[in-house]
């Protein structure tokens, strides 16, 4: 059964318009996130430091920050890339990596999510503990199914105003109104690091080519990760030959099988 056309026809925008995306990520994604967006065909800026993160995020059409290694210095890079995307309008997404391990990453967390995120992505016990819940993560691996995250996700985006997205086996998101699930993907996904903070990065690719309607294009981002995980796992031998097969899987990806293949249930 096809989902929205709506999708597909986001994949070929973003094909065509190759978006600039800065990507504020940690050292264990910054290589994974940059092949992952261009393997789906955005264009990826690893760009950081204080001197230039602002400037930078004035120019990109988008903007990605996740916290996964953070370290007083990057902070100010940080700070100032959300300020200036929220003051330019421009897209921006956080990816709150074990933001519940150290008073540090929590305080830098609350500070961003004050300026704004277009979108927030975590996975279920990262979404859990920034609804001010306990959880059960362990470092950046969710302890926590996703349905036991749903709520929190409805409260937390209608609180800030923003989509948020939780990942797992079956991936939610929701703007506080519309809310859909995501079926696919493959159990060898977490087994590979960074395949998270990458969804993080190719969200702000498709907010940057759908800025109007940031919930489906963070539903296209999941979608597209849904059923190219889907596809690497039919012939991949473990979580090494998956993470290539996984980025031929996302460059292969046509529209119309995105169309054709994705499965999501609107709730
Ligand atoms: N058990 C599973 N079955 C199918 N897909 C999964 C499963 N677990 C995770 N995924 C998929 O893996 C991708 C990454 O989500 P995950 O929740 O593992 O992120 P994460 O914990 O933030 O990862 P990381 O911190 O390593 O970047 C998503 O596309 C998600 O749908
Ligand atoms: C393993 C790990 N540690 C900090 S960031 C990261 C990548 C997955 O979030
Ligand atoms: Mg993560």
């Amino acid at each position: 059964m096809p989902s929205s056309p709506t999708l597909g026809s986001l994949l070929a925008k973003l094909r065509r318009e190759r978006p600039l995306v800065q990507c504020i990520t940690n050292y264990v994604a910054m290589n994974t996130a940059a092949n992952v967006l261009l393997a789906a065909g955005a264009s990826p800026a690893m760009v950081h430091a204080e001197a230039e993160a602002a400037g930078f995020a004035r120019l990109a059409a988008a903007l990605t920050i996740n916290i996964g290694t953070l370290s007083p210095s990057w902070v100010e890079g940080m700070r100032g890339a959300a300020k200036a995307a929220q003051t330019s309008g421009k897209p921006w997404v956080l990816d709150p990596v074990a933001h519940f391990v150290s008073p540090f990453r929590r305080d830098v967390v609350a500070e961003l999510v004050a300026l704004s995120p277009t979108i927030i992505r975590g996975n279920a016990s990262e979404i859990i503990a920034l609804a001010g819940q306990a959880n059960h993560g362990s470092g950046a691996d969710s302890g926590d199914s996703v349905a036991a995250a749903e709520a929190a996700a409805r409260e937390l985006a209608r609180r800030h105003k923003a989509v948020i997205a939780v990942t797992g086996e079956i991936d939610f998101v929701t703007d506080g109104a519309r809310a859909s699930h995501i079926y696919g993907g493959s159990p060898l996904m977490p087994q590979v690091t960074a395949l998270g903070c990458s969804l993080t990065a190719l969200i702000g690719a498709f907010a940057a080519v759908s800025p109007d309607d940031t919930f489906t294009a963070s539903l296209a981002a999941l979608a597209l990760f849904a059923v190219a995980g889907e596809r690497a796992a039919r012939s991949a031998a473990g979580p090494g030959s998956f993470s290539w097969q996984f980025l031929d899987a996302l460059a292969a990806l046509t529209p119309e099988a995105l169309d054709a293949e994705a499965r999501i249930v609107d709730l």
